[in-house]
């Protein structure tokens, strides 16, 4: 059984099919990347799979399970984490209460644990903090944990939304353009994190530009284009598909 499946996922935007009639399956343990040009519709698809839109026609299932028209917080809790485009950090708070929220999903404490604080609070606080500091380490940003977010350079305020997804404890991770705007060392730094986690057993479902990036770190490459999927396989295969080399006409693939 696949972990992810799109099957036939539509979603109009009044006149505008966004995303059109897509199939796409990632197995466990898979990089699967999700490219094309701008507008195709790769946010979209992510927006889909993590439930802040409901598609309008056909099926998303998680381990053979149907999550249409969940919400984006049980979605989460299902094992589907994410990450975003622009950076979304709170930027006053500090690295390690960045990540506790991140964890938060996962916390059986109600709105009142936290103020009177049963010995059963206080052990599940203990294990967020062990958990998000684990998360830190993970990304290599352990000794950052008491610094406010917005003082970290730019490519570790990426990973350490990352180490934010991963709190979650999800099973697959959804990484939206995870290296835009880095610079070629936080691009290397980025790789070997993203490899390390697939050898903990997750699997990882990215959008990216970066054709470089893409192409060396992905298992499968799916080609969006004005909302239709043109092209799935390994990622030299869909480096020499001549639909793809047309979508991207004028512009770089490799
Ligand atoms: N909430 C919305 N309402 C209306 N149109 C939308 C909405 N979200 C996305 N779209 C439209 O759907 C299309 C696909 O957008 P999407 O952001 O998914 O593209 P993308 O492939 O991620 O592009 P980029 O690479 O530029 O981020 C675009 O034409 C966009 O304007």
């Amino acid at each position: 059984m696949p972990l992810l499946e799109l099957n036939e996922v539509t979603i109009k935007f009044g006149g505008l099919i966004a995303v059109d009639s897509v199939d796409l399956t990632i197995e466990k343990g898979q990089i699967q990347a999700l490219i094309g040009p701008n507008g195709a519709g790769k946010s979209t698809v992510f927006n889909l799979v993590t439930g802040i839109y409901p598609p309008t026609s056909g099926t998303i299932s998680f381990k053979g399970q149907t999550i249409n028209g969940k919400k984006p917080y049980n979605i989460t809790k299902l094992g589907i984490a994410r990450t975003f485009q622009n950076i979304r950090l709170f930027n006053e708070l500090t690295v390690l209460d960045n990540v506790k929220i991140g964890r938060h999903c996962r916390s059986k404490a109600g709105p009142f644990g936290g103020i009177i604080q049963p010995p059963s609070v206080k052990r599940e606080e203990k294990e967020i903090e062990q958990r998000s500091l684990e998360c830190l380490r993970l990304m290599d940003l352990g000794d950052k944990a008491e610094e406010l977010a917005r003082n970290l350079p730019y490519g570790e305020q990426r990973r350490l939304e990352i180490a934010r997804a991963m709190a979650s404890d999800p099973e697959i991770l959804l990484l939206d353009e995870p290296a835009a705007g880095m610079n070629p060392q936080e691009k290397m730094v980025l790789v070997e994190k993203i490899k390390k986690i697939r050898e903990m057993g997750l699997t990882i479902f990215l959008v990216e530009h970066d054709m470089k990036f893409v192409m060396g770190i992905s298992d499968r490459v799916a080609v969006l284009d004005y909302g239709k999927k043109i092209a799935d396989g390994p990622p030299d295969a869909v480096q020499k598909n001549p639909e793809v080399i047309a979508a991207y006409l004028g512009k770089e693939v490799i």
